[in-house]
């Protein structure tokens, strides 16, 4: 019933193929659409079932970015008709809608966070984040000079993705591990981050690291900009709920090879080497100086005045199996 190139875009978000909280919506917004193209559904409520099973299958690969689910949400709203015609031409026009307010969107962030950008800036960045570049490019397109101090983020180092897009962009790079951040914070005007949720009380969820970097940035008196869509506001968190920060394997931190090494002494029977890889974590609002959308810059504790107005009416889980 799920078409095989939903299963295909599930398997590259759950490996991290395609990753980051605004692809992977982009991404799971066109797999939606591959799956009304493909339907050979023979009614409407089967068209209808089988564009949720495509939706939950993709909003069970990664738990923390809400991009995905606020994604999914927005396209199967957006589905409606009484007739398998209809229903898929509403789709494939919904998704078209939501990828064009997507790329409107960070555009209108990235201005809005050049505007903090000032000619000869130095950022810090940590992770990739297509929200938080776009800030860098719109003020290279004002003809400001910005130059960049990337943290490598271990252990997927997609600090190696920022410094590539800078230096195609011009942008002077100096690349640092993560454990060096601190000493550098001295040199450096922003730290320039992304998000994969913030939560009603303005705290900030984005890649392991970002909460450490944020307080040596408090106690360096360097001010921490978070750039995020609207679509990263998550909205269960206006009723309490919290987000679930995804634990991935241990693979991405040790080998096979590494691990026996160090555990060459244990007992088999009680093996006492565990490894923990967090992919993600929370920053307390205080130390968190702009949240920066396309909807203007908000200082973190009065984001929840903007997700009220876009998501008050409380969410609900479009994709689920119909009774
Ligand atoms: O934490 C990450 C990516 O984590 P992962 O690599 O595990 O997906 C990014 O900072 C946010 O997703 C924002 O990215 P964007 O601004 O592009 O949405």
């Amino acid at each position: 019933m799920v078409h095989e190139e939903v299963e295909e875009t599930a398997a590259d978000i759950a490996e991290m193929e395609i990753r980051g909280a605004a692809t992977i919506a982009r991404a799971a917004a066109d797999a939606l659409r591959t799956q009304a193209h493909e339907s050979e559904a023979d009614s409407p409520e089967a068209f209808r079932e089988e564009l949720r099973a495509a939706a939950r299958r993709l909003h069970e690969t990664r738990p923390t970015a809400v991009s995905l689910p606020n994604a999914l949400r927005y396209v199967l709203r957006g589905m409606e008709g009484d007739s398998v015609v209809d229903l898929r031409a509403s789709v494939v026009e919904t998704v078209e809608e939501f990828e064009a307010e997507l790329d409107v969107a960070q555009e209108n962030l990235g201005q809005v966070g050049a505007n903090r950008l000032r000619d000869g800036d130095t950022v810090m960045t940590h992770c990739h984040s297509t929200d938080a570049l776009s800030c860098v490019k719109a003020a290279l397109e004002d003809g400001k000079e910005i130059s960049a101090v990337v943290k490598e983020t271990r252990p997927r180092k997609q600090g190696h993705i920022t410094a590539r897009q800078l230096r195609e962009w011009g942008v002077d790079v100096t690349l640092v591990v993560d454990n060096a951040a601190r000493r550098y914070l001295d040199d450096v005007d922003h730290v320039l981050v992304g998000a994969d949720s913030i939560a009603a009380d303005g705290s900030v969820v984005n890649k392991i690291g970002t909460s450490g970097l944020a307080v040596n940035a408090r106690e360096r008196g360097v001010p921490v900009m978070v750039a995020a869509q609207t679509l990263k506001l998550h909205p269960d968190t206006l009723t309490g709920h919290t987000v679930e920060i995804e634990m991935r394997d241990e693979s991405e931190v040790l080998t096979e090879s590494e691990r026996a090494d160090i555990a060459a002494g244990d007992d088999p029977e009680d093996p006492g080497l565990t490894v923990e890889n967090p992919a993600f974590d929370v920053t307390p609002p205080r130390y968190v100086d702009a949240i920066v959308t396309e909807r203007g810059q908000f200082p973190p504790e009065s984001i929840v005045t903007l997700m009220r107005e876009l998501y008050g009416g409380g969410t609900t889980e479009p994709w689920a199996k119909q009774e």
